[in-house]
């Protein structure tokens, strides 16, 4: 893959996301407490061996126990990684984690990769069906055809957990969705449609069975191999393909799509060549699946075909037929009632719960992300990843489906209750997050780096442009050029680059910000001196007079000078006060802090603008707010001095009859602990705050960076809320990766 291959990143940000930090993509953590000798005594020994005998005597207690329940091996070989080929074992770790790391992500799976350095088929079943004891489940990645339909068989035949080759029936399920919507949409029914499938392997094989078992006759389809037609009587085709071999005589791909309706490509990079689409039926259906590069790229299909349905397995074109839309949800379904198996009843479910999802009105987060108002139609047949519903739809079928067919041993008897669990399960800024970047991808956005000649801002300016995710605007002086060389950016001419010594824009700067600062005390000569040397003025001038959309800064300079700087340039928002929010992001939750930059010792009605506003930034990252205005004294218990700010503001809040629940003053431990809160039955929050109003600047921004620094969670922010155009200012130890979430949220109106 070259660099011009993919337009979202180059193979140096790939490498670099892949070795920074931590490498790879994958860690584990506990989840049990283990800080004192008492809690490794229960972990560990002693306290194990009693769920040790539990589970001796009832092998279903380690459901209960362990993690077993929750966890799925993804396991592979490495012969048939993605598009690639057979490249062993080793170089498959990437993608495996990467499943793994997804199966978290999309659906609170754990998951761990083990690649196993073998091409012998027995000594591979033995492997895994020795590993029965440790997994809820095993899904099964990159492995070629044949060997993949032996191994998947013998070991479903050996286990008695859930075994599930995702190239083959993760891809089937998806395509299976496709295909349903893509037949709707140019009026085709299934039993009528010819197909073409290109690529005799894992997932092409699983694809026409599956295609096959909901209506597709098995005389309408045709596989290709690169010898050709799969016919009966051809030589050298084993007894997976020839149970799909065709009575015909054709034998070439091009002669197969003679007036074909549909072509499924599970084969290889380029293997579908402009002039053979002409040939195929009206409105033809072409899904290029194979990875990472299709068999034809979608703006040559759509040149040679315009009225076609086009799909690939990629992200960063519309129809995404990846099988990512399936196994982490199957298995959800699968794990949550227990399942000895996932049969066709399962899949097909899985295929339809997708299917219908994508003819369903489009949530607004998902739409306004794609920048586009998604409505089911040619460029919509299947949801995007990131649909947040899937979660809660797709493993609802497969659960059901695993229950109406028998092979549940836990069936859930409150499907209602169970669909809410699932959605709880997400935390909903994850979501917000990735739809944000899509949302900046879709329609990337000028992001005025004021800090340029500072290395970690050129490596957030280089990820934001070359992820796609918005157009770098650059301060700083020439040399930027080589220092982005350096950081390998072969054509650093592209980024625009702003020198106050050379601007043909100062004099125009100069005159505007005279204008705001010549009765605050400031002569022409010094507006002069802080355009030509001052970075932050410099920027801040910039974004005023629109050159940019957002301006990022704050690495060189303390966040107090930093904000005293931008203040002589952009006004607050009118009547607001602008302050910081940090944000706590956790598996399942997140925490909003605020004023955790700014003000002191904000005024009641300050504390109830800073509370309404968290709670707007709250909502628009899908939270509903619950704020608690905290104190180190709960309902008057300890009296104080400095608690009439506090009260007054839930009074402010209480004459402005906002829609939301608030409650003050409290201690953090009555704010977030259940128990301590059901203490104040009067209480009006109806669960744990997740807006937390701080008293003062000290304890708010004291706690924001303790949690920082030591916390589990993971930090987001300050953010910087309030100001009249978006302006943020990252913490001077931010990482590149902080700086373009920063931007993303800044450009995209998320933090404001
Ligand atoms: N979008 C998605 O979700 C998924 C996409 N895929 C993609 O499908 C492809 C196949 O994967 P998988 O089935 O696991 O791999 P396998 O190794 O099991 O099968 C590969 C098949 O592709 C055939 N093939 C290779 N090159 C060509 C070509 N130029 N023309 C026709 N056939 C060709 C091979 O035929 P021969 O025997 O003649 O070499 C073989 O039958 C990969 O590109 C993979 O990335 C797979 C799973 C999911
Ligand atoms: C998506 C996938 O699993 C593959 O391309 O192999
Ligand atoms: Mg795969």
């Amino acid at each position: 893959m070259s660099d011009e291959v993919t337009n979202q990143f180059s193979e140096r940000e790939a490498l670099l996301f892949h070795s920074e930090g931590r490498p790879g993509k994958i860690e584990i953590v506990a989840s049990k407490p283990m800080a004192t000798q008492r809690d490794l005594a229960l972990a560990y020994s002693p306290g194990v061996a009693v769920p040790v005998q539990r589970i001796a005597e009832d092998a279903s207690c380690a459901y209960d126990y362990t993690a077993k329940g929750n966890l799925v091996a993804v396991i592979s070989n490495g012969t048939a990684i993605l598009g690639l080929g057979n490249l062993g074992a080793l170089a498959s770790k990437p993608v495996m984690e990467g499943k793994a790391v997804l199966f978290k992500r999309f659906a609170d799976v754990d998951s761990i990769d083990l690649e196993v350095a073998t091409e012998d088929v027995d000594a591979f079943v033995n492997c895994v069906a020795l590993l029965e004891p440790s997994f809820g489940g095993i899904n099964l990645e990159d492995i070629k055809a044949p060997e993949c339909f032996i191994i998947e068989q013998a070991l479903r035949e050996r286990m008695n957990i859930p075994v599930f080759h995702d190239d083959q029936h993760g891809t089937a399920i998806i395509v299976a969705a496709g295909l349903i919507n893509a037949c709707l949409l140019t009026r085709r029914r299934l039993d009528e449609v010819k197909v073409v499938v290109n690529g005799a392997g894992a997932a092409a094989i699983a694809c026409t069975e599956l295609i096959k078992a909901m209506g597709v006759r098995h005389d309408n389809v045709l596989i290709c191999d690169r010898t050709g037609v799969i016919h009966q009587g051809r030589e050298g085709v084993n007894q997976w393909q020839s149970a799909h071999a065709a009575v015909t005589d054709r034998r070439t791909l091009t002669e197969a799509l003679h007036g074909a309706d549909v072509f499924l490509g599970l084969s290889a990079a380029g293997a579908l060549k402009p002039e053979m689409v002409t040939d195929m039926a009206p409105a033809p259906i072409i899904f290029a699946m194979a990875n990472p590069e299709p068999e034809i790229r979608p703006e040559l299909a759509r040149a040679a075909r315009p009225d076609a349905i086009i799909a690939t397995g990629r992200s960063d074109y519309p129809n995404q037929v990846n099988n990512v839309l399936g196994f982490p949800y199957v298995f959800r379904g699968a794990l949550d009632v227990r399942a000895t198996t996932i049969n066709d009843e399962m899949k097909i479910a899985a295929a339809h719960a997708i299917a219908d999802l994508a003819r369903q009105r489009v949530p607004e987060e998902v739409a306004v992300a794609y920048g586009v108002r998604h409505s089911f139609g040619p460029d919509y047949i299947i949801p995007a990843p990131f649909d947040p519903r899937l979660m809660e739809i797709v493993p609802a079928a497969v659960a059901r489906a695993a229950m109406a067919s028998g092979v549940a041993t836990k069936p859930i008897d409150d499907m209602d209750a169970y669909r809410q669990r699932l959605r709880e399960r997400l935390n909903p800024t994850t979501s917000v997050l990735t739809l944000a970047y899509e949302g900046a991808r879709a329609r990337p956005k000028r992001v005025i780096f004021a800090e340029a000649e500072e290395e970690v801002v050129l490596r957030a300016a280089i990820a934001l442009k070359e992820g796609g995710l918005g157009v770098p605007v650059l301060v700083g002086r020439d040399d930027v050029y080589d220092r982005l060389r350096a950081l390998g950016v072969e054509q650093p001419e592209e980024y625009e680059l702003h020198n106050s010594r050379n601007s043909p824009l100062v004099p125009r700067m100069v005159e505007f910000l005279y204008d705001r600062l010549q009765r605050r005390g400031f002569l022409k000569r010094d507006v002069e001196r802080m355009i030509n040397q001052d970075r932050n003025t410099f920027g801040a001038v910039l974004l005023q007079l629109g050159h940019g959309d957002a301006m990022i800064t704050g690495i060189t300079r303390t966040y107090a000078h930093t904000m005293r700087d931008l203040k002589r340039v952009i006004d607050p928002e009118p009547g607001r006060v602008p302050f910081g929010i940090h944000l706590l992001v956790g598996r399942s939750h997140t925490v909003f802090i605020a004023d955790t930059t700014v003000n002191e010792r904000p005024s009641a009605e300050e504390l109830a603008d800073i509370a309404e506003r968290t709670a707007q930034v709250a909502r628009r990252m899908g939270h509903e707010p619950r704020v608690a205005f905290l104190s180190y004294s709960t309902f008057g218990n300890p009296e104080g001095k400095w608690l009439d700010n506090i009260r007054g503001a839930v009074g402010v809040l209480d004459a402005r009859g906002v829609e939301f629940e608030y409650e003050g003053e409290m201690a953090p431990d009555v704010a977030l602990n259940p128990r301590q809160l059901a203490n104040y039955p009067f209480a009006r929050l109806s669960g744990p705050a997740n807006v937390l109003v701080m008293p003062g600047l000290q304890s708010a921004n004291i706690s924001a960076k303790l949690l920082r620094e030591l916390g589990g969670d993971d930090t987001i922010g300050p953010m910087l809320v309030g100001m009249e155009k978006p302006v943020q200012i990252a913490p001077m130890t931010s990482t590149a990766s902080e700086l373009v979430t920063l931007a993303v949220l800044a450009a995209g109106g998320i933090a404001r």
